[in-house]
């Protein structure tokens, strides 16, 4: 293999994955590397089999809603059928040929290795040094950040990869973070018979989403029977070989659990890349580019650690324009304001843009809009499970919706149009005079509309 070549792809999560291929598709000699698997996080450990996990807890879910709704049903968990599913249609056991077929397909000449820069336009894999004509993209992601509580190092406590992975459910589990991570897990687990408690430091759970979003997943969290505990922090974690405890601050009583899922946040790490070789901050917590994804001088970066939503779906998007970019050819600069994700609970919290507090903050004059879900025709028609609500910031000023959070059955589903109005800026008065289908979920968008104060 050349040490020539026109571009380097360090890390091939969906991000470096999408961009090498599409490089080399463009006729461009392309190396990717990958310390891992080939796809990263979101296949194997993420997005795809967490929403199996969710997939068949909602089944459960609805199966205990027969009775209310149409006469006689029990379903029996069986978790094993779901770590099966991960295992073989997810994950393929964690093997990724199929995807390193599909890369080398299209041209990529991959190497299994961990790289690092060594100075502008070259990465170093082991003894070997890449030179790269055009450039460097770096797409390697974020690790789960680990908080420094006392004991809790050397513990044999999870991550979201021991929790996909797992083919037998604990009795119980103790979560540490009240984010996506923590809430979509805890809920699955709870469905299943584990005893979960979801310890948050912060005083909400989904601390990022509007504050109805964290009261909604935490009324729902205690309807599976999670036990939920914001504000409150462990101080110290003990393991005895079989239990965790965690001691809580306050002298609060402690928990004890046969599981601990360590869910405080990712975080990327930019020294392990030296990135100082291109004269870049190793200790930022992120790799900040501009709206063109470039880094520095022929370094582009994308996904996780750009540190703009460790969402796939942002990784992708901004694959797209550093691929754009790196072939030469003009193109709009990445526009984060219509940022759409989804926390898959049971209620979907959708949402996009700023949140109330957000928009405040950037000191917009605000008018809000709130319905509750069960309110509307559908939502009575569904029945149990119909909880959740529409929100909308508007700029009063400029009559334009800048934030929306849809919540309930197929809340995410519902995000979609709320996603187009706040990414094209479409006036809430030509909202308004929309026909909304009936009786849909998404007509609660339209009495949101009316109800904007
Ligand atoms: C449990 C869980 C559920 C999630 N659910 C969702 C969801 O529903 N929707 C959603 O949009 N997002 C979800 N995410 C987030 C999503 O997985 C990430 O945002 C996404 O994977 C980030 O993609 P990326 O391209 O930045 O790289 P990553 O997927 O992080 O992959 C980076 C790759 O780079 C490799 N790498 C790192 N360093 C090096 C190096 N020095 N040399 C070579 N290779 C290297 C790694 O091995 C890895 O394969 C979830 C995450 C988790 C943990
Ligand atoms: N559906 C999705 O799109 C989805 C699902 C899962 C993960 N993700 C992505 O992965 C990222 C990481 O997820 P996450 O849930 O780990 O992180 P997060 O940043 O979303 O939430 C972490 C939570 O942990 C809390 N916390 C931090 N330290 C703590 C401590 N010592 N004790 C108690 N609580 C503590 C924080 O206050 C925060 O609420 C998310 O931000 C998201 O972008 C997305």
């Amino acid at each position: 293999m050349s040490d020539r070549v026109d571009v380097v792809v360090v890390g091939l999560g969906p991000g470096g994955e999408f961009a090498a291929g599409a490089l080399a598709e463009a006729g461009l000699d392309v190396v990717g590397i990958e310390a891992e698997l080939v796809g990263g996080e979101c296949p194997y450990w993420g997005c795809v089999p967490s929403k199996m996990m969710v997939r068949a807890g909602d089944v459960l879910a609805e199966a205990a809603r027969v009775p209310v709704l149409a006469g006689e049903g029990k379903a029996v968990p069986d978790w094993s059928r779901v770590a099966a599913r991960v295992r073989s249609e997810a994950t393929g056991g964690w093997d990724d040929q199929a995807a390193a077929d599909r890369l080398a397909a299209k041209g990529v000449r991959l190497v299994r290795e961990r790289g690092r820069l060594a100075g502008p336009r070259r990465v170093t894999v082991g003894d070997r040094t890449f030179e790269a004509a055009r450039g460097v993209v770096l797409a390697t992601g974020s690790h789960p950040s680990i908080p420094p509580i006392p004991g809790l190092e050397g513990t044999p406590y999870w991550t979201n990869r021991d929790a996909i992975e797992t083919e037998e459910m604990p009795a119980s589990m103790l979560v540490l973070g009240g984010g996506a991570i923590g809430v979509e897990l805890a809920q699955v687990f709870a469905r299943f018979g584990c005893e979960v408690t979801v310890l948050e430091g912060g005083d909400r759970l989904l601390a990022r989403e509007e504050p109805e979003a964290g009261e909604l997943a935490a009324k729902a969290l205690r309807a599976d029977g999670v036990t939920v505990r914001t504000g409150a922090r462990a101080v110290d974690i003990e393991h005895d070989g079989t239990t965790f405890e965690a001691l809580l601050e306050g002298g609060l009583e402690p928990l004890r659990a046969e599981r601990l899922l360590v869910a405080t946040g990712r975080r990327a790490d930019l020294a392990a890349l030296a990135v100082d070789t291109v004269g870049l901050d190793p200790a930022a917590p992120a790799l900040r580019t501009d709206g063109q994804m470039r880094a520095a001088d022929g370094l582009w970066a994308v996904g996780d650690l750009t540190g703009r939503g460790a969402f796939t779906h942002v990784s992708m998007y901004q694959a797209r324009i550093a691929v754009r970019d790196v072939l030469g050819s003009p193109g709009p600069d990445a526009d984060y304001r219509a940022l759409p994700r989804v926390t898959f609970t049971d209620p979907e919290i959708g949402a996009v843009g700023l949140t109330e507090r957000q928009a405040r903050d950037r000191g917009l004059r605000v008018r809000t809009g709130l319905v509750p879900i069960a309110a509307s025709t559908r939502g009575m028609i569904h029945g149990p499970g119909n909880e959740g609500f529409v929100k909308l910031v508007e700029d009063a000023d400029r009559g334009v919706l800048v934030g929306a959070t849809s919540a309930g059955p197929v809340g995410g589903e519902v995000l979609y149009g709320l996603n187009v109005a706040v990414h094209t800026e479409t006036p809430t008065d030509r909202l308004k005079h929309m026909i909304y289908t009936y009786p849909t979920f998404h007509r609660a968008v339209e009495a949101a509309l009316h109800a904007l104060r």
